[in-house]
């Protein structure tokens, strides 16, 4: 059954199921080049001594894959699910939401060839040249006009917490690209920074840490604060914390940045201000993990059960962790051992296979079925597979980095009474090279457990048609 998207009376889901669809496509995507590269570590020969096919190269179109492409087209999925459904309405501007998709993967296309190409801007997480990030900024602001239009005309009073979250990541994010993507144009694709020395670094910084506060945090604690209530068929156990962890995370994020330029140029003042401000965020992080956790108190039983229950709850313990793991590897001491080895990498992992990919494959397996008509996924016990290939795969990865990681730490410093150093660095290198196996079988497991997420969403999909969903008709609570 059809219903066209301009009747007023259904959720405008399809660009949901778009954008849901190609979150896994891409997620199989990014985290094979993730392998591909974790490879590269393990055999170099594996860069076919050609530039396309090069660690250098692979690497950003990694991150950018599984951040913007698998990241992004989950939030864009959820975030006009939640919307419609806590707001009574349909998306605002349906045409300009359709934009966003389309748009949306023009960026991600255009990453694709130009990243392996060799355009870059050379700023971490921020790399593509200045045309593409044109369009992502006029992407953006069509997606914050959709978003916030749909509040605007919302049917309920209340604004539900995850829209706060939601909000604040879209909002933060164009504030953080279009600042750090300030640059002077040379050709079509080369282009240089609008800011020089420690500024840049810093400005490139501010955007970094933000990215995760905001792009991998804000908008994932949206989907918790929506989708573990609706699995769990609770509510959420603290509204009042739910509040206050709101606007502690947001105001203590914006301040840490400086802990990804511990001893360098930039003021020691400045480093220090970073460093007491991630150890703040500890509290706001810590604060809604439990308000997300214990909304499951009396219902506990349902993990035995619900393997998709589990990918939501595992996935805030993991986001316990790693921000347990952040503000210690802030302080600087601890710094100066962990900056630029392989346990920053472990760190960046465990948030971002721990939580953000975990939370958001619970998520999508809620959506899926029900975008589709259908009752549930159509296989229940390739959920389960996939939880335990994704949790044996992210343990492998960072154990293996936190050996590896606090390893070369500390041969990198160690030395001879007589004051010379006691490894060479290829000596570290080579050491490393048992636990770089390793990560990559991890990889490997949670790759393949994407893999069979894709093949269940697919047969989900093509089972069930486009499914509409009814706007309740009485302002129901959200
Ligand atoms: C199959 C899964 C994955 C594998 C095997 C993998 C592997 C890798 C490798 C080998 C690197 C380069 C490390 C280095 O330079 O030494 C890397 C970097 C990175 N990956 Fe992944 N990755 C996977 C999934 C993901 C996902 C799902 C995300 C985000 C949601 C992610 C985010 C990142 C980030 C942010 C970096 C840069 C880290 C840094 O600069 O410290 N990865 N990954
Ligand atoms: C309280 C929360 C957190 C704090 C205080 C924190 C702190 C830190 C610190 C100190 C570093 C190392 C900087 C360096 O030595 O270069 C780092 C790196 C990183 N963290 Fe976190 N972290 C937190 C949570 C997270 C989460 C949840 C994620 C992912 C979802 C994440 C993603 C990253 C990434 C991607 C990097 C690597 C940046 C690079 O490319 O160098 N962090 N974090
Ligand atoms: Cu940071």
């Amino acid at each position: 059954m059809q219903v066209s998207h301009s009747q007023s009376n259904t959720y405008n889901d399809s660009v949901v199921r778009q954008f849901s669809i190609m979150a896994v496509v891409w997620g199989v995507v990014g985290m094979l080049v993730g392998v591909i590269i974790a490879a590269q570590l393990v055999w170099p020969e594996l860069n076919l001594g050609l530039p396309w096919t090069s660690f250098g190269r692979l690497r950003p179109l990694h991150t950018n894959a599984v951040i913007f492409a698998f990241g992004g087209c989950t939030l864009f999925a959820t975030s006009y699910y939640v919307v419609q459904r806590t707001c009574h309405t349909t998306l605002f501007l349906p045409s300009l939401a359709k934009f966003t998709f389309w748009g949306w993967q023009a960026v991600i296309v255009a990453a694709a060839i130009s990243l392996p190409l060799g355009f870059t801007q050379g700023k971490e997480y921020a790399e593509l040249e200045w045309p593409i990030d044109l369009l992502i900024a006029v992407v953006w602001v069509s997606y914050a006009i959709v978003f916030f239009g749909t509040i605007g005309t919302r049917k309920v009073k209340h604004i539900y917490v995850a829209n706060w979250f939601f909000g604040a990541f879209i909002l933060t994010v164009a504030l953080l690209h279009i600042v750090n993507s300030a640059a002077m144009p040379a050709s079509w694709m080369k282009s240089y920074s609008a800011y020089a020395g420690v500024q840049d670094a810093m400005v490139q910084w501010w955007y970094g840490h933000n990215a995760v506060g905001f792009f991998l945090t804000a908008g994932f604690l949206g989907i918790m604060y929506y989708f573990i209530p609706k699995q769990a068929d609770r509510p959420v156990y603290s509204y009042s914390l739910s509040i206050v962890h709101f606007w502690a995370l947001i105001f203590t994020y914006m301040w840490a940045g400086p802990h990804h330029l511990h001893y360098t140029a930039l003021p020691d003042w400045t480093q220090s201000l970073g460093m007491a401000f991630s150890l703040i965020l500890l509290a706001p992080s810590w604060g809604g993990m439990i308000n997300g956790m214990m909304t499951l108190s009396g219902a506990w039983h349902k993990l035995r059960t619900d393997p998709i229950l589990r990918f939501l709850i595992v996935s805030l313990s993991f986001y316990g962790m790693s921000t347990f793991e952040g503000p210690m590897m802030a302080i600087k001491t601890v710094n100066s051992l962990s900056h630029y080895t392989d346990w920053t990498v472990g760190h960046v992992h465990s948030g971002a296979l721990g939580w953000v990919g975990l939370v958001s494959m619970g998520a999508l397996y809620y959506m899926v079925p029900r975008l589709f008509g259908q009752k549930q996924m159509h296989s229940i016990k390739a959920i389960e597979l996939h939880f335990w290939l994704a949790t044996v795969g992210i343990v492998l990865y960072i154990a293996a980095l936190w050996i590896s990681g606090v390893m070369e730490g500390l041969m990198w410093r160690a030395i001879n009474t007589d004051g010379t150093l006691t490894y060479t660095f290829v000596e570290s290198v080579k050491a490393k090279h048992p636990y770089y196996i390793i990560r990559m079988l991890g990889g490997l497991l949670y790759l393949s457990g994407m893999t069979i997420m894709l093949w269940n969403v697919i047969k989900t999909a093509t089972n069930g048609k486009a499914a509409t969903a009814t706007i309740p008709a009485v302002a129901a609570h959200a």
